[in-house]
């Protein structure tokens, strides 16, 4: 189809004439667990303004300096720790939800979508979803990045990245852009749900650790709210769930440099329970919506051996919400009002 073939459903008919294309987002992986592709991918990622925060032309002779000689070969071994028959943990999850959503929207009656997955760096680009869009003749594209709690350095970089492709066409569709769901009834359930299933198998832990990916402290004295929708999404899981606040702490992680970045920081305060008596944990990650390096290296290797090393004996990790049927309903229920 053409990307003109957009002409006869002419944006001003009004809602109901249009096709809406929906491009599910997140961050994205290597093309392969090798250094060579993890510099490829680094150097895209470590150059975007919103994740590094230092000026320009000094970080970028740090990044191509020092980082990128010596960080894809550590970050090459530990994607290969984690890396499937599927390729990207994160991207093959990612296309599962994009499917599962896609049959979701179809089913419930909305017949005029068609739903695309893209990632912020790596492949497949946000360009080439947004094209696939644009071919497929549709007029209105709603954006669903994947982070359930807004932050300049994703959500953020998330924009730039449609505005830059966007600000090279010449028909600009209608455009929706989701910039996060962290409150949304049906995403605490599903948190909550996962939760409730792990506390019925395996029974209360002594804690229980909501880590989320940090970010440098800087960012959030600048005003990104980040932080701040961190501790609400634990806020209402907690509520919803009836949980005793002292069961619960939450930490951020995934620090990268040697700025101060949001506390406190997981793998410190993993180490620090055992020496106050506190043996069995459970850690859940609410704002990876899908399994990923942070989540399956350095929650499930990295992290556990830092808690068992210090004397830790039951270590649990919840998995991401990934492809739940309650998770998806959750995305649905995100984007019903827009379709
Ligand atoms: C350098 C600064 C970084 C900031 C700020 C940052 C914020 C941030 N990231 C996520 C989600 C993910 N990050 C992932 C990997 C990853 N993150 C950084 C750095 C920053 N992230 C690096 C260098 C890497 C790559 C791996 C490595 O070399 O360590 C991933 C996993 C990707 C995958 O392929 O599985 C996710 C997801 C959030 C939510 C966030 C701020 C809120
Ligand atoms: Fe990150
Ligand atoms: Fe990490």
């Amino acid at each position: 189809m053409s990307r003109f073939s957009a002409i006869t459903d002419n944006p001003h008919d009004g809602r109901f004439n249009h096709k809406t294309g929906i491009l599910v987002t997140n961050l994205g992986s290597p093309d392969a667990p090798t250094a060579k592709a993890l510099r490829v991918y680094l150097a895209e990622f470590l150059s975007d303004p919103r994740i590094v925060e230092i000026p320009r032309l000094v970080w970028l002779m740090i990044l191509h300096g020092i980082i990128l000689r010596v960080r894809p070969k550590k970050s090459a071994k530990a994607y290969q720790s984690i890396w499937t028959e599927h390729g990207s943990p994160l991207v093959h999850i990612s296309q599962q939800q994009t499917d599962k959503l896609a049959k979701l929207i179809k089913h419930s009656g909305f017949k005029n979508t068609e739903v695309v997955m893209a990632m912020r760096y790596g492949n497949p680009s946000i360009e080439a979803g947004l094209e696939a869009l644009r071919d497929k003749g549709l007029t209105r594209i709603i954006v669903l990045p994947l982070y359930p709690q807004y932050s300049s350095p994703t959500t953020g970089s998330t924009f730039d990245a449609v505005a830059d492709v966007l600000k090279k066409w010449r028909w600009v569709p209608e455009l929706h852009f989701i910039n996060g769901y962290h409150k949304n009834p049906l995403y605490i359930e599903a948190l909550a749900n996962t939760i409730a299933e792990d506390l019925a198998a395996n029974g209360t832990p002594q804690k229980l650790v909501f880590s989320y990916h940090g970010m440098p402290k800087r960012f959030l004295d600048h005003g990104d709210p980040y932080h701040c929708l961190c501790q609400q999404t634990t806020r209402l899981v907690v509520e919803k769930l009836g949980l005793d606040k002292s069961l619960v702490e939450t930490t951020f992680q995934s620090r990268f440099g040697k700025a101060e970045w949001l506390q406190p920081y997981t793998d410190a305060t993993l180490a620090s329970y055992p020496e106050q008596g506190i043996k069995d944990i459970a850690i859940i990650s609410p704002a990876f919506s899908a399994d990923c390096l942070e989540t399956l290296e350095e929650l499930e290797e990295e992290n556990r051996e830092i808690f068992e090393h210090a004397g830790g004996e039951k270590y649990r990790y919840i998995a991401a919400l990934n492809d739940r049927d309650d998770h998806i309903n959750a995305l649905f229920d995100v984007i019903k009002p827009l379709l």
